[in-house]
């Protein structure tokens, strides 16, 4: 897919230089959108994290009213109890900036009217944007006006997929696919570790379980076909497969996961409060 380079005068901050800001930092100059020599965050405690950033060209300045100074978009990537915090520090020097918030379960009308601004953004990303394969949604504030919006979707589509959703199914797509990646991480280490006690070497069955939740996710993204045809291709009668998937079944794993998600998106919710 064809990248939409950002005009001269676009410039990305981050306040907060954490790993969310990090993963997409990364798939932004990875993609190409933006160079990394536009791109800005400030140190906070941590001097690790300045030398993370540094490691791949992005400038690091003196402090968050910097990061401001030196961007036309700036994401707020701290935790959600620290964002009153840096948007009351903030509140002033905002002016025309276009403000993004990756924030979990702070809603736009909390931000704009914390910070006095109306140029925001509420995103919900995911840590593959490092790898160019997010899963992102965005709704957009009431002051933006419409190459705003554009400039934000193309920085989230240069760093995966995004879709533009309405702000009320925020707390459901963190419990998806926000938090989801972690779900998956305990899948892929898990399975690995089955094949481990089968007899195989732990890097052979961590590459195996990792490309095979790839490829899984790539036939369920490009088959066309729904994820039960996608499984019962797998299931031979009487097979290998039918056996592992009754196990899955007595231990609950399809409830588990549907639990997993309700929970994260209750914990969305209750931080909105
Ligand atoms: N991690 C993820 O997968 C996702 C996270 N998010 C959202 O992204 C945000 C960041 O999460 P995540 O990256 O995981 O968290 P991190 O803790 O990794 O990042 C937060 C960063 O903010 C820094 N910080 C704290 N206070 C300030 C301050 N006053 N000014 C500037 N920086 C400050 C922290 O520094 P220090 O540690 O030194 O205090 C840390 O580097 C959260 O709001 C979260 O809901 C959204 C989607 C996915
Ligand atoms: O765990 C969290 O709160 C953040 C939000 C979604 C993913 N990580």
């Amino acid at each position: 897919m064809a990248i939409n380079v950002l005009p001269d005068y676009c410039s990305l901050g981050f306040i907060g230089p954490g790993k969310m800001a990090e993963s997409i930092a990364r798939g932004v100059v990875k993609s190409g959108i933006l160079p990394a020599n536009r791109i800005c965050t400030a140190s906070h405690r941590n001097k690790t994290r300045e030398d993370v950033f540094q490691s791949f060209g992005v400038n690091i300045v003196e402090n968050n009213k910097q990061v401001v100074k030196n961007s036309t978009i700036i994401f707020i990537s701290v935790k959600p109890q620290i964002v009153k915090k840096v948007l009351v520090e903030l509140k002033d020097d905002l002016n025309d900036k276009i403000l993004v918030s990756i924030a979990a379960g702070i809603k736009l009308k909390d931000l704009q009217e914390l910070s006095g601004h109306d140029r925001f953004i509420r995103v919900m990303p995911n840590t593959p944007s490092a790898v160019g394969e997010a899963a992102s949604v965005m709704a957009r504030g009431d002051g933006l006006e419409e190459k705003d919006v554009k400039y934000v979707s193309d920085i989230l589509g240069a760093v995966g997929k995004i879709w533009e959703i309405e702000e009320k199914y925020f707390d459901a797509v963190t419990g998806l696919s926000g938090s989801g990646p972690a779900y998956i991480y305990l899948a892929i280490e898990a399975m690995a570790d089955g094949a481990v006690a089968a007899g195989l070497t732990r890097d052979l069955a961590l590459n195996l379980a990792s490309q095979t939740v790839l490829g899984a996710a790539t036939m369920a993204t490009q088959s066309g076909k729904h994820p039960g045809q996608l499984k019962d291709d797998v299931t031979s009668p009487a097979g290998t497969t039918i056996a592992g998937v009754h196990e899955l079944e007595k231990g609950g794993f399809r409830g588990i996961l549907m639990n997993a998600v309700c929970a994260a998106a209750n914990r969305s919710r209750e931080l909105s409060s």
